[in-house]
């Protein structure tokens, strides 16, 4: 049995759910079907999800929400239409989608919020599985809810709970093929909780670990994974295939092909991942699998993500001052802030937050603590910093990847605040001015992969003497 999920690119538009369908028709094993809201059909268009935000957020805030509505109404209709559904299946799931929307917004605005966002999902699973079945095939909707996908309560950043892996199981025996709608769980108590943003890559990756499939395959609308972020550099080289490592650093900083938290679940059951392309389903794609054959090139993948502050904290001693690192940290669990990474020296040490979380006034109460608290001598916050990673589990047996990753951002003016090399040796992080980061990546993708296969041997060699 295979899992397949079809991301919002792939559900754009009724052209792009016959696609889907007859990729699902095409292969008897896809039998578990997980389903994103429509996505963009073209650059400037708007994913429903985005619309769907602007609504709950103009319902929340008492402004008028006709015209986003109407839009919203009008994506499915426009599908509907176009899929050829029976008059009776259009009006059912228009009138379900208006009944979501019409929600009166409860005392807690996060969880409308939450329930006016997987109505994006919950209507697509509906349509697809309605025209699956005009096409003569056996295909059921199942709600997550009834199939028993339980998951934590903070909206927005649901967790899946350890015993909905149990209830999930029972997919197995389910006839025909199940249309499941992603980004979506309910609390045990029964609270409609979303996956954060792009979260319907987890929904798959539970799916085909609940039900131990033999493949989870995630369509999205590029051949493959590429060693680097093809918006950055015009037809970048192909990855066919990588570790759920080296996947999981990359899509932690910036791959946003595939949701950095979908990884674990189909890592910890041992499910190989495969990224296909909806619009060209033949190409081969990147298989994500636990090893893989070593190769010349240590470097798999160069990414930057945006939107870092770093704390840096010194005082003289410090590597001598017991419980130091531990106050520290503790000062920044009190405030509710979780830490990226912690790069230190001998008597300094920088805590690496995301931006967005360090908000002036945390800030103010931060640096009064580290002042008063820890007796911190030097603190200097700074804002607006990227942090670029190089990844490839071939790093730790090469001897001159950081010297060549310098010497390249050097070359290209990029002033380097921070070098982190993660204990696991899989990846090196370089912390830089977020204005830089492009070219940064860009740099480090010529140094790494743009240079003929000779120049790469040749320098292969050179090291090794
Ligand atoms: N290294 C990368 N390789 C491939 N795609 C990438 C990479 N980094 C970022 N992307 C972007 O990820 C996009 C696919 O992810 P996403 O937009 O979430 O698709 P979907 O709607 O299928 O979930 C690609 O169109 C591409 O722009
Ligand atoms: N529709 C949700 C969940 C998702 O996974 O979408 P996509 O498959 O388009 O990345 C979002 O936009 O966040």
């Amino acid at each position: 049995m295979k899992v397949a999920k079809f991301g919002g690119t792939s559900l754009a538009s009724a052209a792009q759910i016959k696609k889907v369908c007859e990729i699902v028709k095409s292969d008897e094993a896809r039998k578990l079907v997980v389903v994103s809201a429509p996505g963009k059909r073209y650059k400037e268009d708007t994913k429903v999800t985005d619309l769907l935000i602007r609504y709950a957020e103009a319902r929340l805030q008492g402004q008028p929400a006709e015209e986003v509505q109407s839009r919203i109404i009008g994506r499915y209709q426009d599908i509907i239409r176009e899929l050829g559904l029976p008059v009776e299946a259009a009006e059912e799931i228009a009138a379900q989608l208006k009944e979501a929307l019409h929600y009166i917004p409860a005392e807690d605005p996060g969880r409308f919020m939450d329930r006016v966002k997987a109505a994006g999902e919950d209507t697509c699973a509906k349509l697809v599985a309605r025209y699956l079945q005009s096409q003569g095939r056996e295909a059921v909707y199942v709600n997550p809810k009834d199939a028993g996908l339980v998951v934590t309560g903070e909206p927005g950043n649901a967790h899946v709970l350890p015993e909905a892996y149990e209830k999930l199981r029972n997919l197995k025996s389910q006839s025909g093929i199940v249309i499941f709608p992603g980004f979506f769980g309910f609390t045990p108590e029964g609270e409609l909780v979303t996956f954060s943003r792009g979260g319907s890559d987890i929904t798959g990756s539970i799916l085909a670990a609940a039900v131990q499939a033999e493949l989870y395959e995630n369509f999205t609308d590029v051949d493959s994974v590429y060693v680097v972020n093809p918006s950055l550099v015009e037809k970048p080289k192909e990855i066919q295939i990588i570790t759920y490592r080296e996947m999981r650093e990359l899509s932690y900083s910036g791959f946003s092909v595939f949701h950095e938290e979908a990884l674990y679940p189909a890592y910890q059951a041992g499910i190989p991942v495969c990224i296909k392309n909806t619009n060209n389903p033949q190409a081969p794609g990147t298989m994500i699998v636990s090893e893989r054959p070593f190769h010349e090139n240590r470097v798999s993948g160069i990414a930057a993500d945006k939107g870092f502050c770093s704390i840096y904290v010194s005082k003289y001693l410090l590597n001598k001052e017991i419980g130091f690192g531990r106050r520290l940290l503790q000062i920044f669990e009190e405030e509710g802030l979780s830490y990226e990474h912690t790069p230190s020296g001998i008597d300094n040490i920088s805590v690496i937050l995301r931006e967005k979380d360090f908000t002036p006034q945390i800030e103010q109460r931060v640096v009064n603590r580290l002042k008063q608290e820890l007796q911190a001598e030097d603190i200097i916050v700074e804002r607006g910093l990227s942090l670029v990673m190089i990844v490839g589990e071939g790093m730790r047996r090469s001897v001159g990847t950081s010297a060549r990753a310098t010497s390249a951002l050097a070359r290209a003016k990029v002033n380097l605040e921070m070098i982190n090399q993660g204990s696991s040796e899989v990846s090196m992080m370089f912390g830089v001015k977020e204005v830089d980061a492009d070219r940064a990546v860009i740099a480090l993708y010529e140094e790494f992969f743009a240079q003929s296969e000779e120049a790469l041997a040749d320098m292969a060699v050179t090291l090794k003497a």
